[in-house]
């Protein structure tokens, strides 16, 4: 008696044991894959790139969980059959070779089955991840916009989008979980099946007296063993291969690129813009512009809206081509990463993170010099944070608990502190209230070592005598207004 509950106890460390190590695997593989996978994407992205966040979220979040359970878990059930399939092979073919082997070649069919619900089961597996997507896209839409609709009182607005992509999602996850378990039922039937078939001729072979009793019941027992070991190993297999397309994309993923740092800098002297000419498709924009901005100048280019003024800030730093023409940097051609490096942006929606206003200016990195931060919180006039306590206040979500202004001028200071020389400016000030557009315009302008290029067509006329040049974009070109 003593002996079986020790036996019992024995099977439940090692159970314990065993989960612990699959536990502590999956902890590595998900911390490596999951970082690895946001850093590539934060590396690798571009403006161009279609639903990136809700779809990259929805990735990291869905299909990542799935690779938990469908692969990596998979694999470690995987080797557990396989070690024990082998195990009782061993003691199976040291029973009786000719049975074993009758019996394995039962077994071909059944394992030769999954072959039939590979494709089924990976297509409804695409289905839930780009149901899992769109899903994802409306819950942060609708979170995003749940303000707006309550205050139009309006809170069950787009009940029929939300409704369509939750029950969609839901629906391809059932039916994705129902193909697997259809695939795994049948799969089992035929190994039960199979399984039974030798066992007559097993019979047989004993009352004939080619095998002793005791070998026919030591490779039954040891055929049921084997038989649910192929049957695991199976199922294993068939749920691994669901993942397939999840672990394309993961391959896919683009190695990290260089990341631009303050110490890449170097000193501006001159950015030119040389007869630059810019279509979208067939879509001519603008021809034939052409400025300069030498170090410590400040130039505002106005132009109605959809004029281009976004387009020409988005060539500055490299991110679109001109169809002709050519940007010159210190009068040379340079790449993105150069113009990352030295050229900092302040665009119409200030990009705000929910961590420190320290982390907010240095970017995550909370090891840097307070002191230098102070001095660019000084210096785009956030005298009042200007200091080590507020440094480590905290920014809510797009930064509710500051000012318009106070986010604007957080952005600059961030500017600064990366020793960025070249601001451009897209519409940078458009939404705020003229006196806090004014105040920030002069502490600015007034910045005598940093150069400025803003793009704004409602910039009020006292704020344009500020600047050393004032252009107006038209689709002609570039015409000079002071
Ligand atoms: N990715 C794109 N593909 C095709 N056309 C585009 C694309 N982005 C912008 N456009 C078009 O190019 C033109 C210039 O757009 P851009 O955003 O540069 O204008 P803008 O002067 O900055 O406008 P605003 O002052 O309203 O911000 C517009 O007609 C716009 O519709």
């Amino acid at each position: 008696m003593a002996l079986i509950i020790l036996g019992y106890a024995v099977f439940a460390v090692l159970g314990y044991t065993k989960s612990v190590v699959v536990n502590k695997n999956i902890y590595l593989i998900n911390r490596k894959l999951k970082e690895n996978f946001l850093t590539s994407k934060m590396a690798n992205v571009t403006e161009e790139q279609e639903d990136f966040e809700s779809g990259n979220l929805s990735f990291f979040l869905n299909d990542l969980k799935l690779l938990e359970d469908n692969y990596w878990r998979q694999i470690f059930a995987l080797l557990g059959s396989i070690v024990m399939t082998i195990g009782t092979l061993t003691y199976a073919l040291y029973s009786n070779v000719y049975i074993t082997i009758i019996f394995l070649l039962f077994m071909i069919i059944p394992t030769l089955a999954p072959k039939l619900f590979t494709k089924s089961i990976q297509a409804k597996t695409d289905t839930w991840s780009q149901n899992n997507q769109i899903l994802s896209a409306t819950v942060k839409d609708l979170l995003h916009g749940a303000l707006l609709l309550r205050r139009y009182n309006v809170t069950g607005g787009f009940s029929k989008r939300m409704n369509r992509s939750i029950s969609e999602m839901e629906s391809s996850n059932a039916s994705l979980k129902n193909q697997i378990a259809l695939s795994n039922n049948f799969i089992g039937m035929l190994f039960s099946t199979f399984s039974y078939l030798p066992i007559g001729l097993g019979i047989y072979f004993t009352i004939t007296g080619k095998i002793t009793l005791a070998q026919f019941v030591a490779i039954q027992y040891s055929s049921s063993w084997i038989l649910n070991g192929f049957n695991q190993i199976i199922t294993s297999w068939n749920t691994i291969s669901s993942t397939k397309s999840i672990r394309t994309k993961i391959h896919q993923l683009k190695p990290i690129k260089a990341i631009a740092s303050t110490e890449n800098t170097v000193v501006m002297n001159k950015l030119s813009a040389n007869d630059i000419s810019f279509n979208y498709d067939q879509k001519q924009v603008f021809h034939d512009v052409s400025f300069s901005v030498t170090q410590g100048e400040k130039i505002l280019i106005g132009g109605k809206s959809g004029i281009g003024k976004s387009t020409l800030i988005r060539m500055i730093l490299q991110e679109l081509q001109p169809t002709s023409g050519k940007f010159l940097f210190n009068n040379h051609s340079y790449s993105q990463v150069d113009s990352y490096n030295n050229f900092g942006i302040v665009g119409q929606t200030p990009i705000i993170f929910e961590d420190s206003l320290k982390d907010n200016i240095t970017l995550g990195d909370s090891t840097a010099n307070d002191q230098k931060v102070i001095i660019a919180l000084k210096q785009s006039g956030l005298e009042e944070f200007a200091n080590e306590t507020s440094l480590q206040m905290r920014i809510n979500e797009n930064g509710h608990n500051f000012s318009g202004g106070q986010l604007k001028r957080i952005e600059i200071a961030r500017a600064l502190y990366f020793n960025r020389q070249l601001l451009l400016i897209d519409e940078g000030t458009a939404s705020l209230d003229p006196e806090t557009a004014t105040s920030i315009h002069e502490s600015i302008l007034n910045n005598k070592s940093l150069t400025v290029i803003e793009v704004d067509h409602h910039i009020p006329d006292d704020v344009k005598k500020l600047y050393d040049k004032v252009y107006e974009l038209s689709s002609t070109g570039l015409a000079l207004q002071n």
